[in-house]
Order: C-alpha cells, then sequence, then structure tokens
C-alpha cells in the first residue's frame, strides 16, 4: 500500500481535519492543528508531505521518526502538531487495513470505559453553578473551570478573593457531589499560584492545571511542595524530550499532553509510559475536534494511567460547529455517567461525514485567541 494523497480542511470552529489516502482506497484520518495558527500548521502538514507521500503507511514508527528526526530544526507547537495530524492518519489507516481498533494494535484495552470531563464557565468563568447544575442533570459529574479572568503578577486579597468565592459557590451549591479541575491557564505568576493554591486547598479541587505558564515549569516542584492539591500540565508540551524534564523535576501529578500536538498517538504513547514510570496520571488535553479525541480515546484505553479525559462538548470555543457535527458515527462517542466506551469501529473510530467537512471548510473562520490587556494597558496572559 503506498500513501497517494494529503487534503486538509480548515473547518469551524476552529480545526484543521487531514484526510490521507492510499492507493488501496483505504482513508485515513487526522486533525493536526494549533489553535489560532491553523494555517501555520495546514503549510506545514502540505511541507512534511513530501516524505509521507509514496511511503507504505503501515511504516509508522518509521515515518515518524523521519518526520522528527528528517528536520534540522524539530519540535515545537507547530511541526509537533503537523506530524500529530500525519500520524494519527497513518494509525486510522492501519486500524482500517486489519479491521481492528487502533487500541488493540497497541496490545488491547486495559479499562471499560473512559472518564470524561467537560468545562463550564467560559474565557471569564461566571455563572458556574447554573452551568454544573445543568449538567449534573443530565449525568456529567466531573468539570474544568478557569481559575479566573486575567491576573496580575501581584494581584491583592480582592482578586485572590474573586477565585476563591468561584469554587465556594460550586462546593455550596453541590458539595461533593462533582469534581472539578481548576485551569489557571497560565494566568498566574508563581508568586500568586502559590497564594492561590494555599487558599483553595479547603475546597479540594481534583488539580490545579497550568499553575504557570510552561515557560514556568521549574516552578511546579516548589509549588506541588507548597500544596496537596494535585498539579497537571502539558498541553503546551510537544514531545517526549519536554515532558522527560518535568517528571525529572517532579512537581507535576498529571501530564495533559494533546495528542494533536504532541506528535500524535506514537509520541503520546510514550509520553504515557514515562508517566506511568514516575507514578504519574495521564489525562490528555483535548478541547478539538472529534479525530483528536478519538486519537485521545485510542491512548486511554491502552495507558493504565489514564484517568480523565477533556472533551469539548459546549466548550466556550466550540463557535458555528460542536464536537460531534461532522461525525457520523455519533453514537460511538455517547457518554453515560461521564464515562465513555471504546470506540468500536476500526482505526480511529470515527467516520467523518466528508461532505459537511467540505461545505464547512468553504468559509471556515480564522479564529484567533483573544489578547488582553490588564487595566493598566500592558498585555495579559489569556
Ligand atoms: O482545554 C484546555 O485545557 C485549555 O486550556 C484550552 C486551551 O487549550 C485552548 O484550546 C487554547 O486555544
Ligand atoms: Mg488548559
Amino acid at each position: 500500500m503506498k500513501v497517494t494523497r494529503f487534503t486538509t480542511y480548515r473547518v469551524a470552529p476552529r480545526w484543521l481535519f487531514l484526510k490521507v489516502e492510499t492507493d488501496a482506497g483505504i482513508t485515513g484520518w487526522g486533525e493536526p492543528v494549533i489553535e489560532g495558527r491553523a494555517r501555520t500548521v495546514e503549510a506545514a502538514v502540505h511541507e512534511l508531505a513530501e516524505y509521507v507521500v509514496g511511503r507504505d503507511p503501515a511504516q509508522i514508527n518509521d515515518i515518524w521518526q523521519t518526520l522528527y528526526r528528517g528536520g534540522f530544526y524539530r519540535g515545537g507547537p507547530v511541526l509537533m502538531s503537523a506530524i500529530a495530524g500525519i500520524d494519527q492518519a497513518l494509525w486510522d489507516i492501519k486500524g482500517k487495513a486489519l479491521g481492528v481498533p487502533v487500541y488493540e494494535l497497541l496490545g488491547g484495552r486495559v479499562r471499560d470505559r473512559m472518564r470524561t470531563y467537560r468545562w463550564v464557565g467560559g474565557d471569564r468563568p461566571a455563572e458556574l453553578v447554573a452551568a454544573i447544575g445543568e449538567q449534573l442533570e443530565a449525568g456529567f459529574d466531573t468539570f474544568k473551570f478557569n481559575g479566573s479572568e486575567e491576573l496580575a503578577m501581584l494581584a491583592g486579597p480582592r482578586a485572590v478573593d474573586a477565585v476563591v468565592a468561584r469554587v465556594v459557590a460550586v462546593r455550596e451549591a453541590f458539595g461533593e457531589r462533582v469534581d472539578f479541575g481548576i485551569d489557571f491557564h497560565g494566568r498566574v505568576s508563581a508568586p500568586m499560584a502559590r497564594v492561590l493554591l494555599r487558599e483553595l486547598e479547603p475546597f479540594r479541587p481534583l488539580f490545579v492545571e497550568e499553575p504557570v505558564l510552561p515557560e514556568q515549569a521549574e516552578h511546579y516542584r516548589r509549588l506541588a511542595d507548597s500544596t496537596s492539591i494535585p498539579l497537571a500540565a502539558g498541553e503546551r508540551m510537544y514531545s517526549r524530550f519536554d515532558f522527560k524534564r518535568v517528571l525529572a523535576e517532579g512537581g507535576l501529578a498529571l501530564l495533559q499532553p494533546d495528542p494533536s500536538h504532541a506528535g500524535g498517538i506514537t509520541e503520546c504513547h510514550k509520553i504515557a509510559a514515562m508517566a506511568e514510570a514516575h507514578d504519574v496520571a495521564f489525562a490528555p488535553h483535548c478541547p478539538l475536534g472529534p479525530i483528536a479525541l478519538a486519537a485521545c480515546l485510542q491512548l486511554d484505553f491502552v495507558a493504565y494511567n489514564a484517568v480523565l479525559q477533556e472533551h469539548s462538548i459546549g466548550i466556550h470555543y466550540n463557535q458555528g460547529a460542536d464536537l460531534l457535527d461532522y461525525v457520523v458515527n455519533r453514537e460511538d462517542f455517547r457518554i453515560d455517567g461521564g464515562c465513555i466506551a471504546a470506540l468500536p469501529r476500526p482505526g480511529l473510530g470515527v467516520e467523518i461525514d466528508e461532505a459537511s467537512v467540505i461545505a464547512a471548510s468553504r468559509d471556515a473562520p480564522d479564529w484567533r485567541n483573544p489578547v488582553w490587556r490588564h487595566a493598566d494597558g500592558s498585555v495579559a496572559e489569556w
């Protein structure tokens, strides 16, 4: 079998789909994207196509190593997201050619179902109690929300109290009936993270995510030593080599690589094993589309230390399309009691409605994350 063609589709809300065709008529799909830089990753995917078209798609490991090591400059969000989507599509092809889901190719399932969580509250966390109340009715009990709006490097008690008050309101409304992660989203400086972690400890969040910016990763250990709240990070790390440093340093309780940013299934499968060796949990980041989620789920069912799967149903970014809008086998993504079963179909387990993708690609928005500013006019971390 040989790879014959790469086709990319930018679609609402902010996703990039890659279709890889072969001379055997088997097609694989991937989701190579950096949110806000879809066109950049699209260009990288088509540059990397030169190394893949004409190759046997079954040679996933050698193609991955060629894509990674074939360029003198490597790593980082754009190239590793491009490699990720290509890798996902190659696994999709391999599974379809052999008639099995990818998790079977990786040794079979270690669990029957995977716990998931969903976003509430939006960019500037608001209406958390109402949003959680609605979702609790719908059978969800695990959530994530942003901890704060923009936050100054040195924020006083009023700003700290505003963060705590939202969490108090959730606990007062639902007690321990709900679990939640709090995403600091890189908006919090290291000194303020230490203050907030102390103030939030009594409310026992499941984890605090990106307690500081990934550029400040050396603080993870110090912050972990100051709190009992499990710390999580990983969406802005892009390979084993990024993750090996934070694992060696310690401090993270959960690694959250995104299989659409960190080199795909091939790379994230290795990262999950590295995490397990350090008694660190694996919780793939996935605010993206159905192909990205399908890739995550293939990993969740083979990684012993997989604990939580993010999905983007109803996420505040999904304006113009939601998670399953381009999916034929929507029933396979059913979430019962907050958990999802292994996707039964061969390959990644997602059947894409290409006609709807082509239609949506005709007027795809160029999504950009907001650029926030502090009261003094300086740029704020979003
Ligand atoms: O899902 C998460 O944990 C996030 O922090 C959302 C962020 O990744 C946005 O997708 C960036 O555009
Ligand atoms: Mg996050």
